[in-house]
């Protein structure tokens, strides 16, 4: 039996957590498994409940599971307090740091069905199928930061350092993944400007010695944003810093048709954290607007890695490339001659696929 943490968020989180639930499950049935969800309560829910975005009792469920998995937390409501309590700051960022989930690994494929819902041209998005690890603990999001009064004005800064552990364990997943996969690892940075990159790009090249099987790359970010919309089938692992990663997923997204399609996995630690790369979307929460794919994915990634499940996570997979090849899809991927349905219709589309196959 294995004990899941089950954390909805804010937005669109308490639509789309219950759909990748349904899913599990169907999975439970299938496989004669047990799973225990939990639900706890998670960013500016948590603050308007509790007045503190990530309750000790929730903390506590995520340190006793096997696996969590959230929504999204933040939205307009809980924008003016100060950063340190902000549900991004002191939820989401405190569980990653907190669990020591340092990698996070954010894989961009396209199901054939979805070639016409990209915003980018079929013959580009044709064929994509990379997966971009964002080093998620160290970079410019954890460096000191602080903001003073001055004679003149106000100073502000951010630091982004990292040591030489924190860069070498990233890259060596990065490695590790790339041989299950294509061998390809391309390593992003801005080698040319910042010395953080430097230690980086060195620290690749020491590594790529043991690992002989897989051809490393070096690749400035900025050309890495160009080259991912221009020649998304260059690419197999991509390995890179903190902010850098939080940038190109979302580029990366569009690859897939919609932000609404990406999973990600935050890994290291004793626990692991499943949750979609979007946000709790305020613009559409309550309408039952929302694509659950990503989370439902995301559900799929949980039984592959932490579970140890291939088959079962590959039966979620099928199951959504079922749903989408026989037509149905949410507003953000909706191509000419598709059938619109809504959040928990994909749901249980999805649910159905899974049981049926
Ligand atoms: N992991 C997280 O919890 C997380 C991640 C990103 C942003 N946020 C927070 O979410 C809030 C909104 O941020 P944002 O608007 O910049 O990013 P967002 O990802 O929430 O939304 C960006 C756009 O994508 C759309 N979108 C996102 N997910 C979708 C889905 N599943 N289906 C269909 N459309 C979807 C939204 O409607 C919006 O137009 C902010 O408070 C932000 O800090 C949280
Ligand atoms: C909400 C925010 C703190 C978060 C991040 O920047 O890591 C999000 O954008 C993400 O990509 O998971
Ligand atoms: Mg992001």
């Amino acid at each position: 039996m294995y004990k899941i943490a089950v954390l909805p968020g804010d937005g669109i989180g308490p639509e789309i957590i219950p759909q990748a639930i349904k899913v599990l499950k169907a999975i439970t049935k299938k496989y004669g498994v047990r799973f225990e969800f939990q639900e706890g309560l998670v960013g500016g829910a948590a603050i308007d409940a509790y007045g503190t975005a990530l309750p000790e009792e929730t903390l506590k469920l995520c340190q006793e599971s096997q696996a969590i998995l959230l929504g999204a937390v933040g939205g307009p409501k809980w924008d003016s307090l100060p950063p340190p309590q902000r549900p991004e700051t002191a939820a989401l960022l405190a569980l990653r740091k907190g669990l020591g989930l340092y990698a996070n690994i954010r894989p961009a494929y396209l199901f054939p069905a979805l070639a016409d819902s990209s915003p980018l041209k079929k013959e580009v998005v044709e064929g994509t199928d990379l997966l971009i690890l964002r080093e998620l603990t160290g970079g410019l999001y954890f460096g000191e930061k602080k903001r003073e009064r001055t004679a003149t004005g106000e100073v502000a800064w951010d630091t982004l350092i990292y040591t030489s552990e924190e860069i070498e364990r990233i890259l060596r997943l990065g490695f590790e993944l790339a041989r299950e996969r294509r061998r390809k690892l391309t390593s992003v940075d801005k080698a040319n400007v910042l010395i953080t990159s430097r230690l980086w790009r060195e620290t690749a090249e020491k590594l790529a010695q043991e690992y002989p099987d897989v051809e490393l790359e070096h690749m400035y970010v900025d050309n890495c944003a160009m080259q991912l919309i221009r020649r998304p089938r260059q690419f197999d692992v991509l390995v890179m810093e903190n902010t850098f990663g939080d940038i190109l997923s979302d580029l990366a997204s569009v690859l897939s048709g919609s932000i609404g399609m990406l999973p990600s996995a935050s890994i290291g630690g004793k626990t692991a954290l499943y949750e979609p790369v979007h946000g709790s979307a305020p613009d559409i929460a309550g309408q039952k607007k929302a694509n659950p794919l990503a989370t439902i994915l995301s559900a799929a990634l949980m039984l592959r890695i932490s579970f140890k499940m291939e088959q079962a996570a590959r039966d979620i997979e099928n199951a959504v490339n079922r749903v989408l090849e026989q037509g149905y899809r949410t507003l953000d991927i909706l191509s000419e001659g598709t059938t619109l349905v809504n959040t928990e219709e994909m749901g249980d589309l999805v649910r159905q696929a899974v049981e049926e196959g």
